[in-house]
């Protein structure tokens, strides 16, 4: 399979079979109709998001564990909506939901290794579909999720909730005001010390989580730290990534704590783990800026997505924010980044308080792309940002196995990133 990776990652760009989905507005609609297919601890607390937002209704719903299901279904009929299809009868259900005639948008939080799946198939049936990180876990499956956006006239997005962050936006518009200089170089992370969850028997719908870590080594999560700081070097609107270096600690985390936590008998003693705990790569862009990833879920470690950016005039790095940049600042003292609440997108300032979790801004991004859907806009992410961000995951790992060796990332765009467009620095809309 890394053979098969390492040729994938160095060959060329397939012959385009549709046509670009790059600046293609969704068809205007008062009413957004929505599937839901996962209704774990993701799916079953964004359905609450849905459900607060006018214009928004939950058709149908799906997951295996019919007590999910039903739960959701419960929402749908007290937020005052019909009671909405379910789908439970195992684990092809969802393809009975996505070949619906009253669906306009599917919203995909399975396991990871359901979404290529899921995706392609709300896609073949017409619809547009959301899917939680990453939105595959292979190349190949992220060239044919192009493929096939372009084919259908679907947009396949990677729902990334931290794009939409307070500090992410307003170090997105202060990068587009030219407040950070010439950009240089950015940074951005998943460290999340997810032992505890991983080995709960009852928090993930079974082991997968921690699973993958069996079977890929490398950064298995990049889009939260990805996804902000390429919006800020305009990565597919006047930049690209061209390659990714990827290195690799050992990984002991797991086992560590399996052996301080775990009864004997556990199922997860059957299990070895892979490298990396800590994989740190490092990303090139087509302007020669220099973006550094890294993923940690298995050591101890305060939450921390990095999100730092710097350039010619100064820098910004967050947990905790913090900012330097002239002439505001000097004497090597970091600044305040209150300071700057002003550069606030309209997102934030039209909602100051959002309802939700991961402090509001898995509210906005729902918001949003319900906007831009009712709208007929142009969706802030398509599928070459959702390839984009989610590349690191096997390119990472191939490179890891080649003690680092520079990777190409694919141009998902076939040339069209040197295009300036709007993305989630978007203009507030007048209707
Ligand atoms: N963006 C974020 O901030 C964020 C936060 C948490 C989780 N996530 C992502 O959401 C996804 C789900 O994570 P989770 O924590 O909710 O996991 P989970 O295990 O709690 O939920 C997954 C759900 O999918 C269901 N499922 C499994 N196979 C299915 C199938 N064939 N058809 C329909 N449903 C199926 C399971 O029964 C379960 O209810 C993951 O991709 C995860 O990375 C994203």
């Amino acid at each position: 399979a890394d053979g098969a990776g390492a040729a994938a990652a160095s060959s060329p760009a397939p012959a385009r079979q549709g046509h670009t989905m790059v600046g293609v507005p969704f068809q205007r609609r008062s009413t957004v109709r929505v599937g839901i297919i996962g209704l774990g601890n993701r799916g079953g607390s964004m359905i609450d998001l849905f459900l607060a937002l006018p214009g928004v209704q939950v058709r149908a719903v799906c997951d295996p564990v019919r007590a999910k299901a039903e739960r959701a279904a419960a929402k749908v009929t007290a937020a005052g909506q019909p009671a909405p299809a379910l789908y439970a009868n195992g684990d092809d259900d969802y393809e009975n939901l996505c070949r619906r005639g009253d669906i306009d948008l599917v919203y995909v939080a399975t396991p990871w290794e359901a979404h290529f799946e899921m995706a392609k198939s709300a896609l073949l049936h017409g619809k547009h579909v959301g899917v939680e990180c990453p939105i595959a876990m292979r190349l190949d499956e992220l060239w044919a999720l192009v493929d096939l956006s372009e084919r259908t006239r679907r947009h396949c997005m990677q729902l990334e909730n931290c794009v939409y962050g307070r500090n992410e936006m307003r170090v997105l518009r202060m990068a587009h005001a030219g407040k950070f200089g010439e950009l240089l170089h950015g940074a951005g992370a998943y460290n999340h010390d997810l032992r505890q969850l991983m080995f709960d028997p009852d928090y993930y719908e079974g082991p997968w989580r921690r699973q993958w870590h069996t079977r890929l080594r490398g950064d298995l999560y990049p889009n939260h730290g990805f996804g902000p700081v390429a919006n800020y070097l305009d990565v597919n609107r006047g930049d690209r990534v061209v390659s990714i270096s990827s290195f690799g600690t050992p990984a002991l985390g797991l086992a560590e704590y399996r052996e301080a936590n775990m009864p004997a008998g556990d199922p997860s003693w059957k299990e070895s783990y892979i490298g990396s705990d800590r994989t740190i790569s490092m990303v090139r862009t087509a302007k020669g800026r220099v973006i550094r990833l890294e993923h940690d879920v298995s050591t101890p470690h305060p939450y921390s997505r990095i999100n730092s950016l710097g350039g010619t005039k100064g820098v910004f790095e967050d947990y905790p924010a913090r900012i330097y940049i002239e002439p505001d600042h000097t004497n090597h003292q970091w600044g305040s980044f209150a300071r700057y609440a002003d550069w606030d997108h309209w997102l934030w300032k039209e909602h100051s308080n959002p309802p939700g979790g991961h402090g509001g801004m898995d509210y906005l991004m729902v918001y949003r792309l319900i906007q831009c859907m009712r709208l007929g806009l142009v969706p802030d992410f398509d599928v070459y940002d959702a390839a984009t961000w989610t590349a690191p995951v096997p390119l990472s790992h191939t490179s890891i196995r080649a003690k680092g060796a520079p990777l190409p990332i694919p141009d998902f765009t076939r040339g069209e990133w040197k295009k300036p467009r709007a993305g989630v620095d978007s203009v507030k809309p007048s209707s």
